[in-house]
């Protein structure tokens, strides 16, 4: 998707961009006139051998929309054919109505035919509930004949906040939205029920869109570059020196992906550190990354005093251990940035608000499953999205929180947020966590600021992986960084 504008919209904000436009200079007929023509474009350009086009209108302005592209196609020669409500009186919708009047029929009665493209204008922003039934009917129709569908700001069924169905939905071929991408559309399956996205200019002013709610797409405006600047001035220590904890023996391999991670992702240097009895099994793997033998906290704790100690990754492979939560508090105390992952994370399952007092970097990268086991509530509470159940756990933990998935979600505790939607599905892969705490901890070794760090860690880790072989395994992802 070639989307100039990368900030995200709840449809609340949204519709108050859409009421400061018509309360300015826009007329609410003129943005929907504009809106309707640029979806009939888009049908005629993507369907150029289509027969008959099936226009599905909702009562709101979605429906309004509706009615200006049957009239733009049946101008251009199309037949259509109108399904659904007619609108409310005085409202854009039916001066919309009115620029083109005409029969529309019962949801009911249409019956799908080869050659149709259903154009969705039922429910854009304004849906709040499950579709009625004779809507799911006709989806169910829809799909079963396997007619396309283009639909208009949001597929019917798909809230434009959660990025989920409130109950039936529509699967889209493409969606077209108008000014900015809503959350809906990225967040999953959201973006796989919109199918191919457009965002078109209805004319609304760029001002307008400057949104106090800051969520955008990952991508260089929030991270600057993937990789770190060098110079001739720079030396090992200047890129920083990270630190993987290692686990016990039989689960070392976790923190060795860590380590050759953050090496490759631009660490000055990395140690492994690893317990007595795993320090044989990692010397026989280990060549450009160290290791040093850290047996318990007093250890770490002497090995701090070296203040050129970065950042420390800790949880992959390290074992349901009760060192982690003394690890990450000397870590802290000592006010080095600690990415925390995997085991890190579950040890802290009740307590992770306890990591909230200390203000060294963290940052938190769990994954769905571990996601619940940290804020089981936050998961429950289906009002919320994926961004916001990310923002809310970062306040709560004063971490950055990286919520991993298709749709990874990056929040800060001042309520910044990104999310990453490029990353290819062969990242579901044994040890691509592992791979990405180690990009991220290199990321903080070389002094980003901790949410810009887990940007252009998530961004760097996708890129790595479109970049590495189709059939990849964690090893192949190291090496594509
Ligand atoms: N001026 C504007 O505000 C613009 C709005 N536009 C279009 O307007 C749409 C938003 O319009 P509206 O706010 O009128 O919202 P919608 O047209 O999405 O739907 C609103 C109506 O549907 C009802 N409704 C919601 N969910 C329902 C359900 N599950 N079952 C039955 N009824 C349900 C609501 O109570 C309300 O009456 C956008 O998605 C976009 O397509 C565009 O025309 C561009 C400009
Ligand atoms: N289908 C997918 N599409 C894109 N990215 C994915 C997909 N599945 C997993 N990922 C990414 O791969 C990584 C997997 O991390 P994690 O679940 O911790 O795996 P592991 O524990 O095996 O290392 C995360 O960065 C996640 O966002
Ligand atoms: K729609």
């Amino acid at each position: 998707m070639a989307i100039e504008n990368t900030r995200l919209f709840t449809p609340a904000a949204m519709g108050a961009v859409d009421r400061a436009a018509i309360d300015g200079s826009l007329s609410g007929p003129g943005l929907m006139e504009r809106a309707g023509a640029a979806v009939a474009a888009s049908a005629l350009e993507h369907w150029p051998g289509l027969k008959r086009a099936i226009i599905l209108c909702g009562p709101g302005n979605n429906g309004g929309d509706g009615h200006v592209i049957a009239r733009h196609l049946a101008r251009a020669g199309v037949p259509v054919e109108r399904f659904g409500m007619k609108p409310r009186e005085g409202t854009d919708a039916a001066w919309a109505f009115e620029s083109f009047p005409g029969v529309i029929a019962a949801l009911a009665d249409y019956r799908p035919e080869a050659g149709d493209l259903i154009i969705d204008a039922l429910f854009g922003a304004g849906l709040d509930r499950a579709v009625p039934d004779e809507i799911a009917k006709l989806i169910e129709r829809a799909a079963n004949a396997g007619t396309p569908v283009l639909a208009v700001d949001l597929p019917s069924g798909l809230s434009g906040y959660s990025g989920r169905p409130t109950g039936p939905c529509f699967r889209a071929d493409r969606t077209v939205t108008f000014a900015a991408l809503k959350t809906g559309h990225v967040l999953l399956p959201g973006r796989d029920l919109c199918g191919e996205l457009e965002v078109v200019d209805i004319g609304i002013p760029s001002r307008l869109l400057a949104n106090d709610d800051p969520v955008v797409l990952n991508d260089p405006s929030v991270y600057g570059t993937t990789s770190p600047a060098i110079d001739a001035s720079s030396h090992k220590y200047a890129r920083g020196h990270l630190v993987v904890f290692s686990g016990p023996l039989i689960s070392s391999g976790a923190s060795r992906m860590s380590a050759q991670a953050g090496l490759r992702a631009g660490a000055g240097l990395v140690t492994v550190a690893s317990p007595p009895g795993a320090v044989m099994a990692q010397s026989a793997h280990l060549t450009a990354v160290m290791q040093r033998s850290v047996g318990d906290a007093d250890a770490l704790s002497d090995w701090l005093k070296d203040d050129r100690l970065a950042a420390f990754v800790l949880g992959p492979g390290f074992g349901h251990n009760e060192l982690v939560k003394d690890y990450a508090r000397i870590v802290l105390e000592a006010g080095r940035a600690l990415v925390l992952d995997a085991d890190g994370l579950t040890a802290f399952a009740d307590t992770i608000a306890d990591l909230s007092s200390f203000d060294a970097p963290k940052v938190l990268t769990p994954h769905e499953g571990e996601f619940r086991r940290l804020f089981p509530d936050l998961l429950d509470d289906d009002a919320l999205s994926k961004i916001d159940r990310a923002r809310r756990a970062a306040s709560r933990v004063n971490a950055i929180v990286v919520y991993k998935g298709a749709d990874t979600v990056i929040a800060a505790p001042d309520g910044r947020a990104a999310i990453n939607c490029d990353a290819p599905s062969k990242l579901a892969t044994a040890g691509s966590g592992d791979v990405l705490a180690g990009i991220v901890g290199a990321s903080l070794a070389n002094g980003r600021p901790p949410f810009e760090a887990a940007c252009a860690a998530v961004a760097l880790h996708a890129e790595a992986a479109r970049r590495a072989p189709d059939h990849m395994t964690a090893e192949d992802l190291i090496a594509a960084i």
